[in-house]
């Protein structure tokens, strides 16, 4: 199963950029530091190729290894090259259509603006683009612990460039430590919407942190990260049914965490049986060692998944995403392909 995972055209849409690096791209992020800073020496455990779950068994573990990651992507050099590496990663995976999600940082130490940073990584999009059959959007992230004036700014830059010529950036999103409450950002998303921008809010990650949960749904965010409880209650799960609200999920971020206890333990389940839209997504696939495809299999593993419900899950993660309709209906051509190809059933939503 894990050939035909790998062969069917995939859409990614919850990968965080700094997550995502892998060891090998952290390899080349520490030798670019040392070329201006020959003593540097980055952290064991970045550079470790030891299983993920060695290293992670809570969300706070996989919270400490982030900085680790963004100390090596504190100039516009390193940024472009791990948007480059992770961009190829996905491609090497047959990945067709990718949103990357990431939080525009300043660095006064080397003078990168937030400005500076959101170019870094559309200069490593653009590259991609021309070289490789992938298309890539960008969600700028808002983290749970930053302060509003801060996040505000993030929000008045993806407008910005969401009206600029190559419209790359086409959402917003929330991420950070589930413990710091989301409810404050939540004019900043409203704003966001007015100017055309789409929305995605990691929810419910955690049982410790549920009280934000009526007032963050009743935006309604157009897709939700994880939303690994929400199914639990009944209110909650009624809200998500009847705004059809996507979920992303992310298996091996969630088992790593512990979030989930077992594979079989995922929400995946629940959703799935009521033919509400879900996503297969790896969050944050160098640090929890893994990639779409293995997503797939495990999926395909847990839940006795066929190859025609593969290939639904995959297409339906491409209809969910961010993009124009226009231009998602145009990628669409290659799940077409696949399908007569496989002799699988699809019908597009034209007809
Ligand atoms: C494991 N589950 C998760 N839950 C919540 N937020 C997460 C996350 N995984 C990653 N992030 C968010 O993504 C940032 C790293 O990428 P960027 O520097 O933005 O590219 C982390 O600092 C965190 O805010
Ligand atoms: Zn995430």
């Amino acid at each position: 199963m894990l050939a035909y995972c790998k062969s069917l055209p995939k859409a990614e849409l919850h990968a965080h950029l700094n997550g995502s690096v892998s060891v090998r791209a952290i390899e080349k992020l520490i030798e670019l530091r040392k070329r201006s800073e020959p003593d540097y020496k980055a952290d064991d455990r970045v550079l470790s190729t030891a299983k993920a779950q060695d290293k992670i068994r809570t969300l706070a573990d996989a919270f400490l290894m982030f900085p680790l990651i963004q100390a090596l992507t504190q100039t516009s050099e390193a940024v472009t090259l791990a948007t480059v590496e992770v961009i190829s990663e996905f491609n090497d995976d047959n990945v067709k259509y990718l949103e990357l999600r990431t939080t525009p940082r300043e660095n006064t130490v080397t003078s990168m603006s937030k400005v500076d940073y959101i170019e870094a990584v559309l200069a490593g999009i653009a590259t991609c683009s021309e070289r490789l059959p992938i298309i890539v959007r960008l969600l700028l992230s808002i983290d749970r612990r930053q302060e509003v004036a801060d996040a505000s700014e993030t929000v008045d830059l993806a407008i910005k460039f969401a009206k600029s010529k190559d419209a790359r950036v086409v959402g917003v999103e929330l991420s950070g430590d589930p413990k710091f409450d989301g409810r404050k950002f939540l004019p900043l998303f409203q704003k966001a919407r007015e100017h055309g921008l789409k929305i995605t809010l990691h929810l419910a990650e955690s049982c410790d942190w549920m009280e934000e949960l009526s007032e963050m749904l009743a935006l309604p965010p157009d897709r939700i990260g994880h939303g690994t409880l929400l199914h639990n209650d009944p209110v909650h799960a009624a809200v998500i049914r009847e705004n059809s609200i996507p979920l992303e999920i992310c298996l091996t971020s969630n088992f790593i965490c512990q979030t989930t206890k077992t594979f079989k333990d995922s929400h995946l389940d629940f959703w799935f049986s009521r033919k509400q839209p879900v996503c297969l997504c790896t969050d944050d696939q160098g640090v929890f060692d893994t990639y779409l495809s293995k997503e797939f299999e495990i999926a395909s593993e847990t839940f006795n998944l066929t190859k025609q419900d593969l290939f639904d899950t995959s297409l339906c993660g491409l209809r969910c995403g961010f993009a124009p309709k226009e231009e998602l209906y145009a990628i669409e051509r290659i799940w077409a392909q696949f399908a007569k190809e496989h002799a699988l059933k699809y019908s597009s939503l034209r007809d």
